[in-house]
């Protein structure tokens, strides 16, 4: 499946610190979490809080951390990432969110409680008037932060608190850290629904010398599992592409220097059987 790069051509807005945010903005709907990924159970979050936004003619802001908690704070989990800023942005944006409120995670971030965080970011910065969250949410200080601890900040900070039951498929709960785990045991097709599209991975082809081909820096994409593919380029030919154990991607076809795209599309990408490529 090739991305519709149309509709992707609009630039999301994308606020990077309280000093982005327009001083006009005096009330929001607020949706907050990673969103790596933004599956289908983050979608689930995001028409929430669009609906509510526009019931009460407020922008809708999505927060996402970034990097990944669980990197910052050297818990063992994989964290891989699935989507870029820019990629999760526009995939916000198409499902209506007005703004992306990116939020450093530091460890000076995780030392923040959640009445700290609630005063600071949501009311303080974005002034929430409604927040949307997923059933297990956690927040603040040690991760003891729960809906409930919201829905009763929210009281005072004048906030409604809207939890979104989980989204699950095959009986069990749909998150970033599943997608990961097909992609890594080969199961792009498995990715492919709980993120319902393709997984894609964009970088940079940068030519190699003494070889006829490219390689793809990605350090921290999620990758398919190691091995050796051939894929089809839109536009026409084919490459031969390695994933190595190592997280680096080569490309074995001279191919011109610049932004690279890829898209799994869920197929059979075994050695011999053909993928679907975007450059
Ligand atoms: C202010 C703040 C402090 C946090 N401190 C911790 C922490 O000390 N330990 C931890 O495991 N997670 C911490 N987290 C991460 C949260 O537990 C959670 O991963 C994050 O809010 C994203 O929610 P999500 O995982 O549901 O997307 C903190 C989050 C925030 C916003
Ligand atoms: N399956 C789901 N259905 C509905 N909401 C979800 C689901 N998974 C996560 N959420 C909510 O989406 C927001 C972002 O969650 P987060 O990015 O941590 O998702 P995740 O898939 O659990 O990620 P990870 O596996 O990396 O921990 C949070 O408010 C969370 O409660």
């Amino acid at each position: 499946m090739i991305a519709n790069l149309t509709a992707e051509a609009i630039p999301p807005r994308i606020w990077r610190g309280p000093e982005d945010v327009p001083p006009s903005m005096r009330a929001s709907v607020v949706t907050v979490g990673v969103f790596d990924g933004m599956h289908r159970g983050h979608a689930r979050l995001v028409d929430t809080a669009v609906r509510h936004a526009r019931e009460r003619g407020l922008p809708a802001v999505l927060i996402t951390f970034d990097p990944h908690p669980a990197q910052v704070l050297g818990l063992p989990k994989d964290t891989s990432r699935l989507s870029s800023l820019t990629h999760r942005a526009e995939l916000a944006r198409q499902r209506g969110i007005d703004a992306v409120y990116v939020l450093s995670f530091t460890s000076e971030r995780a030392r923040q409680s959640s009445e700290d965080f609630v005063d600071d970011v949501l009311v303080g910065t974005l002034h929430a008037k409604a927040v949307v969250v997923g059933a297990n949410f956690t927040f603040g200080h040690r991760g003891t932060g729960t809906v409930r601890t919201l829905h009763d900040l929210g009281q005072r900070g004048g906030f409604t608190t809207h939890a979104v039951p989980l989204l699950a498929d095959l009986g069990a709960a749909t998150s970033s850290t599943r997608v990961r785990r097909c992609l890594r045991n080969g199961d792009d097709g498995g990715a492919a629904v709980a993120l319902g599209r393709p997984h894609r991975i964009e970088g940079r082809l940068v030519p190699l010398e003494m070889y006829d081909g490219a390689f793809i820096p990605v350090p921290d994409s999620a990758l398919p599992a190691p091995g050796r593919y051939t894929a089809q380029v839109v536009g026409g030919g084919c490459v031969e592409l390695t994933v190595t154990v190592d997280g680096s991607m080569l490309v074995q076809s001279p191919l011109v220097a610049g932004p690279a795209t890829i898209e799994l599309d869920g197929k059979d990408y075994r050695v011999g059987s053909t993928r679907t490529f975007i450059f």
